[in-house]
């Protein structure tokens, strides 16, 4: 029997050619407004993950010319002390974003947390009045991944209008806001999550299947409609045989890749349209400031 093989939606391609559009844009804006965007990364704790993550963040904020000021506390740091740390950057002219990243210490109400960040400055789009402005589809700074999702689609020309739109997963920084964003492009949208009945039944209904879950492979292949487009969010750490760590989505590649026509790897996928997003956002709050 011949195999097909879906194309790839390579997100690290674009994400790296959305980083040299805002190193362009920033070397222009910068001599006029006198100062780079700035970034503030607050991680409290040692987990290795977020460490990498947060790296890889700084690391792009540099490569594209936005500043950025890391803070790192101890694991054991009160909620006062990152209220004042926060209040003292909502105040900051020098910074245009702030991002908590997550997840935080057990003793720390990330809801609270977040509810500190000053809306305009909110780049990963998570205060509940960004949220609420995606509600009503007014303008407002976007959740990072949903928003790395939506345009990778429409890089690649996918259709989404009138479409069948599956998301796995419903949490506050994925599935629940990129169902709202698919529904805002014209999609018919449906949330499956851990509760749903029939998962397999919902799946194969899908023009377009976004797997959010966090459960490696819980996607094959048989679960999918021929020539749907499938989008993985999912990075789950695995340790492999020789004892090396390897990053696996949520979508098993192998079998998915034969009946899709499109597919996101992973890593390569969506891990790097969110830092795309999140620099695009801060230099959209940045404009905003001038
Ligand atoms: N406040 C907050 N905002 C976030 O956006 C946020 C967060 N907390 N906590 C954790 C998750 C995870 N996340 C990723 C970002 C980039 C990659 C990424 O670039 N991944 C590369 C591979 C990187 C690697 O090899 O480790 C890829 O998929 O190709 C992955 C995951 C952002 N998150």
């Amino acid at each position: 029997m011949e195999t097909q093989t879906a194309k790839i939606l390579d997100g690290k391609a674009l994400s790296a050619k959305i980083q040299q559009s805002l190193s362009a844009q920033i070397q222009e804006l910068q001599p006029k407004f006198g100062r780079p965007p700035g970034l503030a990364v607050l991680m409290v704790g040692d987990n290795p993950a977020s460490a990498a993550y947060v790296r890889g963040k700084e690391r792009a904020c540099e490569k594209v010319g936005i500043a950025s000021f890391g803070k790192h506390f101890p694991t054991q740091t009160s909620l006062a002390e990152l209220e004042d740390t926060i209040a003292a950057l909502n105040n900051d002219p020098q910074v245009d974003g702030i991002l908590v990243q997550l997840p935080l210490p057990e003793h720390l109400d990330s809801v609270k947390l977040l509810n500190q960040i000053a809306p305009e400055k909110d780049v990963d789009g998570l205060h509940p009045v960004n949220m609420g402005r995606l509600v009503r589809s007014e303008e407002g700074l976007r959740s990072c991944t949903p928003a790395g999702v939506m345009r990778l689609l429409e890089e690649y020309q996918i259709p989404v209008q009138g479409k069948q739109a599956v998301v796995l997963g419903r949490s506050i920084l994925v599935g629940k806001p990129l169902a709202l964003m698919l529904l805002e492009a014209n999609a018919t949208v449906t949330v499956a999550h851990s509760r749903s009945h029939e998962i397999k039944s919902i799946t194969q209904s899908a023009d377009i299947l976004i797997a959010a879950v966090g459960r490696n492979g819980l996607v094959t292949g048989e679960m999918l409609k021929p020539g749907a487009i499938v989008v993985d969010v999912g990075i789950n750490r695995v340790v492999d045989a020789s004892g090396k760590d390897r990053l696996i989505g949520d979508v098993h590649f192998e079998s998915a890749s034969k009946v899709a026509e499109y597919i996101t790897p992973v890593p390569g996928g969506i891990g790097p349209m969110t830092v795309a997003m999140l620099l695009q956002n801060t230099v959209k709050s940045y404009l905003t400031r001038f």
